[in-house]
């Protein structure tokens, strides 16, 4: 059977990829809210859109093919029964208190022309006075609070690595961290049950958004056909890797050996690939703050059970015992100088994608790490980062590989 899913490494060169273009989700941003919504300012969306074009561009420049979540999401939603359970059940997911409001929302998503214009509403979110006047006849109408949105925005859907993530030929669709991304994997759902490119294909699940513990693609890395690194952070509980080592291994795709990777539990580096990143076969870009508390321990498959030490080593010579090679060159972000480091970081300086082996996408901004990198001989090709980083993620986040060339 076909494999509409083949990411066995990191760094093998990227031939499709799913993005997200930022959309009026963004526009539905208030201050009072940011916190919340894991924002930590507004971005001009014109300007982020124009970020991401060229973003998309240079991928295809690349030789990708770009997907788009959004288009992917419309195109699952193949008739009007599959349409009206995808409503309904985002809608139960939004929370809405009020039953009159829901069903006003409900006729007016279901009245939009056309299935892109609906997934492009359900991702802005819906303000209350969009809604059509209706009698406040229940108590919950009528002492509604000035809350200005019936459905909140989803305004981190642009960092598409994050609700779910493909590993091997499968993919995990995760349960998040919060509430609000939560609702992203929703479209995830869809698509792998429903669109003709994943749909009845042989495409393992090897985490499911039902499950009660945290997840996110951020922190699961595809280091080799061998080996995953899963980050233990703000967003991935310990727990959740040991169900998805278990399924994982289950499924035999040839990957032995699960390293975690304990970050500790910060909002600056949420998810493992906001500090580490691989951009080739033995280089990788870490930021320094980590690598004195980092704790990595190795899971791999037992006679019953799982296995799992804790790596007593250095992390050069934990990489280079699992990936089989000699040396390792650990490039850091904002080179040996505190202030730059905790800047280039917080600016997303180690949150590379790598389109080939030893070639990545970065942010212009971040001169310092650039440099060490370009030093340690990788090719870096530029993006503009003004806007889309107040979302605190790059290129690597805004993107979910969906096919890259076996190495
Ligand atoms: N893979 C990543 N590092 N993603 C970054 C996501 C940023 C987003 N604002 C959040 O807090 O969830």
């Amino acid at each position: 059977m076909s494999h509409p899913i083949n990411v066995f490494s990191e760094i093998g060169k990227l031939k499709t990829v799913l993005l997200h273009r930022p959309g009026k989700e963004l526009e539905n941003l208030m201050p009072d809210y940011l916190e919340r919504l894991l924002f930590d300012d507004i971005p001009y969306l014109e300007q982020a859109q124009r970020e991401h074009d060229q973003f998309a561009e240079l991928l295809v420049s690349k030789g990708v093919e770009v997907l788009y979540l959004e288009d992917l999401a419309a195109e699952a939603l193949l008739n009007d029964e599959i349409k009206e359970k995808f409503v309904d059940q985002y809608l139960n997911e939004a929370n809405i208190k009020s039953k009159t409001a829901k069903q006003k929302a409900k006729e007016l998503l279901l009245a939009l022309p056309t299935n892109r214009e609906l997934i492009d509403k359900s991702m802005a979110g819906m303000q209350k006075v969009e809604l059509p006047k209706f009698e406040l006849s229940s108590l919950t109408d009528m002492v509604e609070s000035d809350y200005p949105f019936v459905i909140d925005p989803m305004p981190n859907l642009y960092f598409t690595r994050d609700p779910f993530a493909t590993i091997g030929h499968g993919v995990s669709l995760n349960h998040m961290y919060a509430e609000t991304r939560n609702r992203e994997t929703i479209y995830g759902q869809y698509i792998f049950d429903f669109h003709p490119r994943f749909a009845g294909k042989d495409l393992p699940r090897v985490y499911d958004r039902d499950d009660s513990t945290r997840i996110e693609g951020g922190d699961e890395l595809v280091l080799s056909k061998d080996v995953l690194a899963i980050g233990i952070s703000q967003r991935t509980d310990a727990a959740s890797i040991e169900k998805m080592a278990k399924s994982i291994f289950a499924e035999n795709m040839g990957f032995k050996h699960i390293l975690a990777f304990n970050i500790g539990e910060y909002r600056k580096f949420m998810h493992l690939d906001t500090v580490f990143t691989m951009v080739d076969y033995d280089k990788f870009s870490i930021h320094p703050e980590i690598e004195g508390e980092l704790v990595v321990y190795s899971i791999s498959e037992g006679k019953d059970g799982l296995d799992i030490i804790r790596e007593e080593d250095s992390l050069e010579n934990i990489l280079c015992k699992y990936l089989n090679i000699d040396k390792v060159h650990l490039i850091r972000c904002g080179g040996g100088n505190l202030t730059a480091a905790a800047r280039e970081q917080w600016n997303d300086g180690s949150n590379t994608l790598t389109i080939a082996p030893g070639e990545v996408i970065v942010y212009d901004r971040n001169t310092i790490t650039n440099k060490l990198l370009e030093e340690a001989g990788v090719k870096l090709n530029y993006l503009p980062g003004s806007e889309l980083v107040r979302g605190r993620g790059g290129p690597r986040c805004m993107s979910m590989p969906i096919i890259r060339e076996d190495i």
